[in-house]
């Protein structure tokens, strides 16, 4: 098992899609607003959604996300690159006409229409019988059967947002562009719905476009993920790879990699082969990358020494200890994580099934690492 060096992570796409959604160079300028600079919202992106892809834009608040999709919709103006769909240009295509579905946080829908009223709304072009069959047909699909009649007044905000996506699939638009769409609801119900929602796209095939700025979310409905920062696509690639090479700093930074550790302080924990001398990368820890040593918990300062072979083991798949001094202990879902201090940076480690004694703060302890979670960035 090797960590891998920090390769150049690709941040854009290499050749322009044959099929499908194809950004190039993309700029987006906010005019100068009194006094203020004009805002380079979307800077030189480039990036594909080949048909029956899903792909998640993800980014802190003001990064650039919603700015991009609105452009790709046509209801930004950009000002420069190109968007074509299976090689042709859609910038001069009016929003209407562009075949592109869309779904936002608040789906706004009509409240004095009825669930199906709603969903119709879309398929003015269609024969009535037609547009009923196709009306229950996405009902069905969203989980909703037999809702038609009902007033979207006395839906819950999981339906609600249920009969939104209806709407926008129901005229089978070659790409739907979602933007935030479950952020109105809470934790629970953005969990189920993020699932439900990919098993919606992948079965109906539909190609989408999907902003958000919640990691998990991201990773649980799309096959590629873009991670954004001030208008620039810093990443791009499938949840696992982003996981293994998040590429760079910021971008690991971001997904809640800590610490980051440079060679001296890699050295100081005798970790040094792992950044291999390298100049300007980082040793970067992934989330449950550390775990305290089985039996050390309770029982201070008795095992460990650096990078060497302890007299605690670890859980499978952690083999490279280092010490490190506890700073608090806390419960997330269920389990005692505790926050420990390593070489001068805080960092969490997992307590091992079965540790019954719960470490202390300011105890010394012997963490373990599982390398496989360690990734070289670029600083
Ligand atoms: N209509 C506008 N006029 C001027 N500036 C704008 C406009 N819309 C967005 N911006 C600015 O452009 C930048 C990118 O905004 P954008 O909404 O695209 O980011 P985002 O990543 O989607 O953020 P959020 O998650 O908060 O929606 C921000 O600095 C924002 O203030």
């Amino acid at each position: 098992m090797t960590v891998a060096p920090a390769v150049p992570a690709p941040a854009s796409e290499p050749a322009p899609a044959t099929s499908g959604l194809c950004v190039r160079g993309l700029r987006v300028v906010y005019p100068a607003t009194r006094g203020a600079a004009p805002l380079t919202a979307v800077d030189a992106v480039d990036l594909d959604v080949p048909r029956g892809q899903i792909l998640a834009l993800l980014g802190a608040s003001g990064s650039g996300k919603s700015s991009l999709l609105r452009a790709v919709a046509g209801l930004e103006d950009i000002a420069a690159g190109t968007i074509t769909w299976d090689g042709d240009d859609v910038v001069p295509v009016p929003v209407h006409r562009r075949g592109f579905g869309l779904m936002f946080q608040d789906g706004q829908l009509f409240p004095f229409r009825d669930v199906a009223g709603n969903i119709a709304y879309g398929l003015a072009g269609l024969p009535r019988p037609e547009r009923a069959r196709r009306v229950e047909e996405v009902l069905d699909v969203v989980g909703l059967p037999g809702y038609g009649d009902r007033a979207v007044t006395t839906l819950s905000g999981g339906q609600a947002q249920r009969v939104v996506l209806a709407r926008a699939l129901a005229p089978r638009p070659r790409l739907l562009l979602l933007d935030e769409p479950l952020s109105a609801l809470d934790r629970a119900l953005r969990e189920q719905l993020a699932t439900d929602l990919r098993t919606i796209l992948k079965t109906q095939g539909t190609t989408a476009l999907y902003v958000t700025h919640d990691q998990d979310e991201a990773m649980t409905v799309a096959d590629r993920v873009g991670v954004m920062a001030s208008g620039r696509l810093l990443r791009l690639d499938t949840p696992e790879r982003l996981w293994a090479n998040p590429g760079s700093a910021r971008v690991a930074r971001f997904l809640g990699f800590a610490p980051l550790l440079d060679a001296d302080a890699a050295a100081h924990l005798g970790w040094a082969d792992l950044l291999a001398g390298r100049p300007g990368e980082l040793l970067a820890l992934a989330p449950g990358a550390l775990a305290v040593a089985q039996g050390d918990a309770g029982n201070a300062d008795d095992g460990g020494t650096p990078g060497g072979g302890p007299a605690t083991s670890g859980p499978a798949g952690y083999e490279l200890s280092a010490r490190a001094r506890v700073a608090a202990v806390r419960m997330r879902g269920g389990r005692r994580v505790v926050e420990v201090e390593i070489a001068g940076e805080p960092a969490m480690a997992v307590l091992a099934d079965g540790d019954a004694e719960p470490v202390r703060a300011g105890q010394e302890i012997t963490v373990r690492l599982d390398r496989r979670r360690a990734a070289v960035v670029r600083a």
